[in-house]
């Protein structure tokens, strides 16, 4: 059994990911994490959770603190912890102010759950997944972001749509940043086992307008309803899901790569990884040309926005 941290845990993304996490089957503690001078709030959500444990026949040991040290002995620690963009700004946009926290964050949890993965959902999350891996001195294995996860699932979500077939017939991938540079996979997207691209109907596929809408999901949700959580939410538990269960899924989240894709490496970007009990290992992985090109210039950007994040932080520190 397992013993699972929310960090951030007062914020929109926490308060639905402490929901969904408490419905794996592994987890038998859940500690929520929030900063001081939430405590009634904390104490709050603690009342509120346990009471739908009650009436859904959960029983996970839930308690809260201030203090991050109580992360201690986690399995998995969440990091929810930092700035929500605003309409209008992009998730680049908070790169500085969040990197700050996360720097902080991943020391003490580096120092105080040597042995804990740590999973990163604070934005831009490619950037804080390396700077939670510099900053932690954990092995790159014990450190991920939800990357295109979440892409992926609005992409799958979409295709199904369009075809009109249950979602669980849609097998498909974004890879890259979780941000404007994310390139589809249509080379890894299948419906029923068939590949796409081979099915007469992939022509009318209207795959511009379609990746649009997946790169916008986030801001218009986020214009609309002030945040995104449900996606979140259900996609932060199948990843730990995978994690305590031991699973080896390969799903798709930010992960630090040596060379894997392409040659291509030394970053934490968006790719496909085997995610089971000892934590996140990247899949080597062959891509048609103009998937490689995309992956480029994906990795460029989120390498640039990373180095200058870690420059100013050396600086501030
Ligand atoms: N990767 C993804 O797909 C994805 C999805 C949704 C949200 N997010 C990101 O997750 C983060 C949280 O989103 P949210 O909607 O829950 O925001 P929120 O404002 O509702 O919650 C933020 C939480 O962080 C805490 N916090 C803020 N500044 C802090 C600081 N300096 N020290 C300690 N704690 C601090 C707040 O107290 C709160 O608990 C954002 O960065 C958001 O962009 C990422
Ligand atoms: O878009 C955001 O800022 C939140 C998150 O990254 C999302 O994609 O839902």
């Amino acid at each position: 059994m397992a013993k699972v941290t929310i960090l951030g845990a007062t914020g929109n993304v926490g308060v639905f990911a402490a929901h969904t996490v408490s419905e794996i089957p592994y987890v038998s503690d859940m500690l929520l994490v929030g900063r001081p001078g939430r405590e009634d709030f904390l104490a709050g959500c603690c009342r509120d959770l346990s009471d739908s444990f009650a009436a859904r026949g959960t029983d996970v040991r839930l308690s809260y603190s201030t203090s991050i040290l109580d992360a201690k002995d986690s399995d998995v620690v969440i990091c929810t912890t930092g700035m929500p963009r605003r309409p209008g700004q992009d998730r680049n946009d908070l790169a500085f102010e969040n990197a700050k926290i996360i720097a902080e964050t991943a020391e003490t949890i580096g120092r105080s759950s040597p042995d804990a993965i740590l999973f990163l959902v604070t934005n831009p999350v490619d950037v804080m997944t390396a700077v939670a891996l510099k900053y932690s001195g954990l092995q790159p294995r014990q450190i991920f972001g939800l990357g295109t996860h979440l892409d992926s699932m609005r992409l799958k979500s979409l295709i199904a749509h369009y075809f009109r077939v249950h979602v669980s017939e849609v097998h498909t991938r974004i890879i890259g940043e979780h941000g404007d540079s994310m390139v589809p996979l249509w080379s890894a997207t299948t419906i029923g086992g068939i590949r796409i691209t081979n099915l007469p109907t992939f022509s009318g596929l209207p795959v511009q307008e379609m990746i649009e809408t997946v790169k916008t999901s986030g801001e218009t949700i986020i214009r609309d309803k002030g945040s995104t959580v449900h996606g979140p939410g259900e996609a932060i538990a199948t990843l730990v899901k995978a994690i305590l269960g031991d699973e080896n899924r390969i799903l798709t989240v930010s992960s630090y790569i040596k060379s894997e894709i392409h040659g291509i490496g030394d970053v934490c970007i968006g790719v496909p990884a085997r995610i089971n009990r000892d934590g996140v290992f990247p899949v080597p992985l062959s891509l048609e040309e103009n998937e490689v090109a995309g992956f480029r210039e994906s990795v460029r950007k989120i390498r640039k926005v990373t180095a200058d994040v870690m420059e100013r932080l050396e600086e501030a520190r």
